[in-house]
């Protein structure tokens, strides 16, 4: 079933005008993206940067195929941790000298939350939220399981309720700023003052943050972050992650994983452990070198881009996706997940609908590729360095004809009838 032109017409024209006038639109160019596709699942796995290849070339065959182990001095190999952690430091507020890049936001988390609770000895409690990606969870059971702590699943909304009770209980409170189901978006100012006026430290997960909105870490007095390098910062798929660890808590910071590259001379090879200075010490074991080059490439599609326009855009994408799906999917069964007001959303919009497993994979068979998230959430991220206005009409437009169409009927049937 086609929609009556004159409404499609005028988000066109909305899309055309507002993409027009988009400061930000010349940055596509830095993103090597399929014809045809509609990209909008790079809240899970950013597009590829046009500048990877070229660096993967550079590093597979010139630094590792001839320069060898010499890499490790000649290309700054061993430098990279730090280097690359600088380079995402700018983009969430924090100084020099107090990111580090490298294994997964897993095992991030695991060292943030044990050296936390170590910096907080005598409070038995760990705060997570019910609603924080699983990982998150699990390793704060975890932690707390290793350190004789409890934890307490609060809602970010009822934090400040339960800090005015117990906060004098709580070592730490690991959140996100952005809820990864529905994309709403928490308030970190109000969270980070009240759980640390609380005397706990205040630990984010920046996954669905860091390269979608500014974060001001240094400028919150945040105590610790993480975040992956696969989202919007672009570094592919198992890219490296990040641990931020504020200035002032650097020099007790102590962390589980005590590997050789934190050492204050890991060439020395003493049987003993000494942290670096800094947030050196929260090097682990060799990194992943090719992984940290491609995040290190893909980060240079920030260069000169101001996180405020990619802010103001990256809501203009999701304002306008949730304008089309009001006209556009009306009476058509999905109801809406994402916050409306501008200043509690995040960089995805999210519709919800009992058929939204065979209407993501209907969708994707057509190009527009989002995901879902179980039961009967359909999940679309904008990135504003390479999403469009008429991508995201277009996108909308397709939903509609497939539902409308009955192709996620077919979808269904398909799968159901699918041997694997
Ligand atoms: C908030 C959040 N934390 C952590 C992860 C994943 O952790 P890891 O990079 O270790 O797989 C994800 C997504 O995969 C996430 O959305
Ligand atoms: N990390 C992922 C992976 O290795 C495979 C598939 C998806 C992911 C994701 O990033 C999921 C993501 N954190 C989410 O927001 O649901």
């Amino acid at each position: 079933m086609t929609t009556a032109t004159p409404v499609l017409d005028a988000l066109a024209a909305r899309a055309t005008s507002l993409d027009d006038a988009d400061p930000l639109a010349p940055l596509r160019e830095r993103f090597l993206l399929p014809e045809g596709v509609v990209y909008l699942d790079g809240n899970s796995l950013g597009a590829l940067p046009a500048a990877v290849p070229p660096a993967m070339a550079d590093a597979v065959r010139r630094q590792w195929g001839t320069d060898l182990i010499r890499s490790w001095n000649d290309n700054a190999w061993w430098q990279a941790p730090l280097r690359v952690g600088d380079a995402i430091g700018h983009l969430i507020g924090a100084a020099p000298g107090q990111t580090v890049a490298g294994d997964s936001t897993s095992v991030q988390l695991f060292n943030a939350l044990s050296a936390a609770v170590r910096l907080r000895p005598g409070r038995p409690l760990l705060l997570t939220d019910p609603a924080h990606f699983p990982t998150d969870q699990y390793i704060a059971d975890s932690v707390a399981r290793l350190f004789g702590l409890e934890v307490r699943r609060i809602p970010a909304a009822g934090l400040p309720g339960f800090l005015a009770e117990e906060g004098h209980r709580v070592a730490v409170a690991g959140y996100s700023p952005v809820d990864y189901r529905t994309g709403e978006l928490h308030d970190v100012p109000g969270t980070t003052r009240a759980v640390q006026r609380a005397g706990a430290l205040m630990l984010w997960d920046l996954c669905h943050a860091a390269g979608a909105l500014p974060v001001r870490l240094d400028e919150l007095g945040v105590d610790l972050a993480v975040g992956c390098g696969y989202k919007y910062l672009s570094g592919g798929p198992g890219a490296p992650a990040f641990l931020y660890v504020a200035e002032r808590h650097q020099a007790a910071f102590d962390h589980p994983i005590t590997g050789w590259n934190g050492h204050s001379e890991p060439f020395g090879l003493s049987g003993g452990y000494t942290p670096a200075e800094g947030v050196g010490r929260a090097r682990i074991g060799t990194p992943p070198i090719l992984s940290l080059l491609a995040l290190e490439a893909a980060l240079t599609a920030f260069e000169g881009v101001d996180m405020e326009l990619v802010r103001a855009k990256s809501l203009s994408l999701t304002g306008f996706f949730q304008d089309c799906a009001d006209t556009l999917l009306a009476g058509l069964g999905f109801g809406d997940v994402t916050p409306r007001e501008p200043g509690r959303r995040g960089s995805q919009v999210v519709l919800r609908h009992p058929e939204a497993y065979a209407m993501v994979q209907a969708l994707a068979a057509r190009g527009v590729v989002g995901d879902m998230r179980a039961p009967d959430l359909l999940r679309f991220g904008v990135n504003a360095l390479y999403i469009s206005h008429r991508e995201v009409l277009d996108a909308v437009r397709q939903l509609r004809e497939v539902t409308t169409d009955g192709e996620h009927w077919q979808e269904r049937f398909r799968l159901r009838t699918t041997v694997t």
